[in-house]
């Protein structure tokens, strides 16, 4: 038994009891005199006083401990009364334990309240006034966790106390002006980038292929002659869907371009096209020469244009976005027409898409053996995997040395940062892999370095099913929600 405070009662009583009980034999026996049976009963008194002392106020760690070297039972009451019945020595402190092993909350609280050590005290206080954790500024899952429950439950916040709702508003308010304030800047850079284009399409002495770059395709002839290696066009126009022998309406580029229709390759055309480079890494031959140098060369040239504009350094020392620079044809034409059929092909059921990418951001990074900002900022890449299900990396050159592709192991798998192979780039030669593999570029030793990448999503599959925190490279250990597969 114990009280409220964690004061063993049962257990200290009986000790105090014992003298009596033996006082009262001795009265029933008539040869002892009863200044013998008194000073019998306070020897007793004194002996019996210590270890009632000792379980009144033993703190409860060491009842614990007495406890630990006893067979474990279970909170079931069937077990508890097993127990009291077969072994009745033990009914005291069994009743010790009554109020604390069959609730661990309460012991721990009691233990706290009971210690005088100012640490221990406290702690006590700052678990008594600090209440509820919840973070959610800070902790993404208790974020998300809200969202949910707001969507699922009309009268989520009534179970709330007032000071989490708050945080949870201030919250939601800090991120509204992170949204707020990241779409003005974009929408401010948008406009800056697009009169920098205008200016060096004005200006430029290359003026005239910049604006046939711009351009997109019209016809499938023109794809083939201007944008695709020889032998991507085989792949692609000996498909089915591009053969007026097998299909009498072929799409038009528009349409393809603008994701209306869904295009489908063969597989044995694929299969004459791909190489598969280590594990799920495939490469192929992609763009043409021509092209490749059309696309480096107009985002040099944006580069060192930007540096002149004060508001636009940063774009030029940045990944250039091809949606800014009025490219986002060319990244809907390779995302539609290559990326997702061959996606499908290679990793629709290992990596679970379920359906097709449905999202895709397409940029050109660049590298230097000698970084100058413009364009160039680095000369080589950390290890990481990418904001995607899936990524289509070009090379499009200049001439370099080093700035190898390392790829080591799939996030969440056993191969999870072993390097598994290294892949040289070359100028038009386009490599696939998913998201989720690790991978870095090695140091560029001589020259500048130029890549085209193409980072897809599937928001209408995987990312409906699962928790978003992910995202990130620098997650906090492995602390994600949903486990250490998701990138
Ligand atoms: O430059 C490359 O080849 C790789 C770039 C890359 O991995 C990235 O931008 O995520
Ligand atoms: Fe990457």
């Amino acid at each position: 038994m114990s009280t409220s405070d964690g004061k063993v009662i049962g257990g200290g009583l009986s000790p105090y009891l014992l003298p009596f009980v033996f006082l009262m034999v001795l009265q029933g026996s008539e040869d002892r005199k009863p200044i013998w049976n008194l000073l019998g009963c306070l020897v007793l008194i004194v002996l019996a006083s210590p270890s009632a002392m000792a379980l009144n106020h033993r703190p409860k760690q060491v009842l614990q401990r007495l406890f630990s070297g006893l067979p474990t039972f279970s909170t079931s009451n069937d077990s508890v009364i097993t127990r009291l019945e077969t072994n009745n020595d033990m009914e005291e402190v069994l009743d010790g334990v009554g109020g604390g092993a069959i609730n661990e909350k309460k012991r721990e609280f009691n233990r706290l309240t009971e210690d005088n050590n100012n640490e221990t005290h406290n702690e006590t206080q700052q678990l008594e006034s600090s209440g509820s954790q919840y973070d959610p500024s800070n902790r993404q899952a208790h974020l998300f966790h809200a969202l949910e429950g707001l969507t699922r439950y009309p009268n989520y916040l009534q179970r709330w106390q007032e000071e989490d709702i708050d945080r949870l508003e201030t919250t939601l308010e800090e991120r509204l002006t992170m949204v707020r304030q990241q779409k003005q800047t974009l929408q401010r850079k948008r406009t800056a980038i697009q009169s920098l284009v205008q200016i060096v399409l004005a200006e430029s002495p290359n003026k005239e292929r910049w604006q046939k770059l711009l351009q997109p395709c019209q016809t499938w002839q023109e794809v083939r002659e201007r944008i695709l290696d020889p032998k991507a066009a085989e792949a692609i126009f000996q498909s089915k869907m591009f053969s007026s022998k097998y299909n009498k309406t072929i799409p038009t580029v528009e349409a393809v371009v603008k994701g209306d229709t869904r295009v489908n390759l063969d597989a044995e055309c694929l299969e004459g096209l791909l190489d598969e480079e280590m594990y799920d890494v495939f490469s192929f031959r992609l763009l043409s020469l021509e092209f490749c140098k059309d696309l480096r060369d107009f985002i040099k040239e944006l580069a060192s244009a930007s540096e002149t504009k004060e508001d636009l350094r940063e774009f030029g020392r940045r990944p250039f976005n091809l949606d800014l620079v009025g490219l986002g044809w060319v990244n809907d034409l390779l995302f539609h027409l290559v990326m997702k059929p061959v996606a499908r092909q290679l990793f629709l059921q290992s990596e679970g898409l379920m359906s097709d990418l449905d999202w895709r951001h397409g940029y050109i990074a660049g590298y230097s053996a000698t970084p100058d900002g413009t364009g160039k900022p680095r000369d080589r890449l950390v290890v990481h995997t990418d904001d995607s299900e899936c990524t289509l990396n070009i090379n499009i050159g200049d001439v370099f040395e080093g700035g190898l592709l390392e790829f080591r192991g799939l996030r969440g798998t056993e191969e999870e940062g072993q390097l598994m192979g290294t892949f040289e780039p070359q100028m038009g030669l386009a490599v696939i892999h998913v998201g989720r593999h690790f991978h870095d570029v090695t140091k560029v030793t001589k020259g500048d370095r130029f890549a085209f990448i193409i980072w897809a999503r599937s928001w209408g599959g995987i990312r409906s099913e699962k928790c978003p925190c992910c995202w990130l490279n620098r997650r906090e250990g492995s602390t994600c929600i949903c486990g250490a597969r998701w990138n």
